[in-house]
């Protein structure tokens, strides 16, 4: 693989956070969203930008640093007191969050029904399975959960790791994250995809995001997928150091990297 090429991106400092020129006007469907954020030369240190409610996806190859960043944007809609739900795969991944007050965990167990419609009051809620849980009926699970999130209208941000495996295939989107995706943000939902196989997550779903977030990608094939939502995918993934993130918005078909110092965690991550 290429290595890291400083100034490759038209003269702009590729690790200085700043969108790139030549990226700009694929037309806008946010209106004037994007508008009012500058161009100085400075290092950014104004982090993501998680305001705006639209649904997200972020995604990379294992070990790359998604649940340490997705930590990080928990982290931050925490502190703007903006509620969320995490769908955690893993018994561990995001356990550091419940150090955050009010953060209730929930341990799924295989079997068990549960009133969904009350787990939603919880402003903060992270989902985890039991070690015995299995994948397919952790899903099921999880699905109804959504579902009582999108009939209540309760207006949260819901994170959904391992995102890939909620559909059929690629081409046949799980029919209540469809539904979501089309109809949640008017519901004040934003679903926050999270998948470590790209290629599996269905271009349907994506195609719903404003914003996406990849770390760098080692695999052609993978890069040259990326590319067919990110045309410019090949060069600026040659700008990803290890840990670094791109916020790309699909609005205006600009971009930031922000630099793995910048994405700093309050509490502690265990992935
Ligand atoms: N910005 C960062 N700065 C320093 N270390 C980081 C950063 N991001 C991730 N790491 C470290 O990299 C390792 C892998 O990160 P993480 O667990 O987030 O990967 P992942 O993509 O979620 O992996 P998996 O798909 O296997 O769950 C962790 O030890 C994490 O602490």
């Amino acid at each position: 693989m290429a290595g890291t090429e400083e100034g490759e991106a038209g003269g702009v400092h590729p690790r200085s956070g700043y969108r790139h020129p030549e990226a700009r006007g694929r037309g806008s469907r946010m209106g004037g969203e994007a508008a009012g954020r500058e161009d100085s030369g400075a290092m950014t240190d104004e982090g993501p930008d998680i305001s705006a409610n639209v649904h997200r996806l972020i995604a990379a190859p294992t070990g790359a640093g998604k649940s340490h960043f997705v930590g990080y944007l928990c982290e931050k809609l925490y502190e703007q007191k903006r509620p969320f739900i995490i769908l955690d795969t893993k018994t561990q991944n995001h356990i550091g969050l419940i150090g955050l007050k009010g953060v209730k965990r929930l341990q799924i167990r295989p079997g068990v029904e549960y009133d969904f419609k009350r787990l939603v009051e919880f402003d903060h809620l992270l989902c985890v399975p039991t070690i015995r849980t299995r994948t397919e009926d952790l899903i099921e699970q999880y699905s109804q959960l959504i579902d009582a999130v999108y009939t209540a209208g309760k207006s949260t941000v819901l994170l959904v790791e391992e995102a890939h495996n909620y559909n059929k295939n690629s081409y046949a989107p799980s029919p209540i994250l469809e539904l979501v995706a089309r109809e949640g943000r008017g519901r004040g939902i934003s679903l926050w995809f999270v998948t470590q196989r790209i290629q599996d997550f269905p271009k349907l779903l994506w195609s719903q995001c404003y914003y996406t977030y990849l770390m760098k990608f080692l695999i052609p094939q993978d890069i040259r997928y990326v590319e067919q939502l990110i045309p410019d995918f090949t060069r600026i993934n040659r700008e990803l150091n290890r840990y670094d993130v791109l916020e790309f918005d699909h609005s205006t078909a600009e971009y930031r990297i922000l630099p793995k110092e910048t994405v700093q965690r309050k509490t502690k991550h265990y992935g």
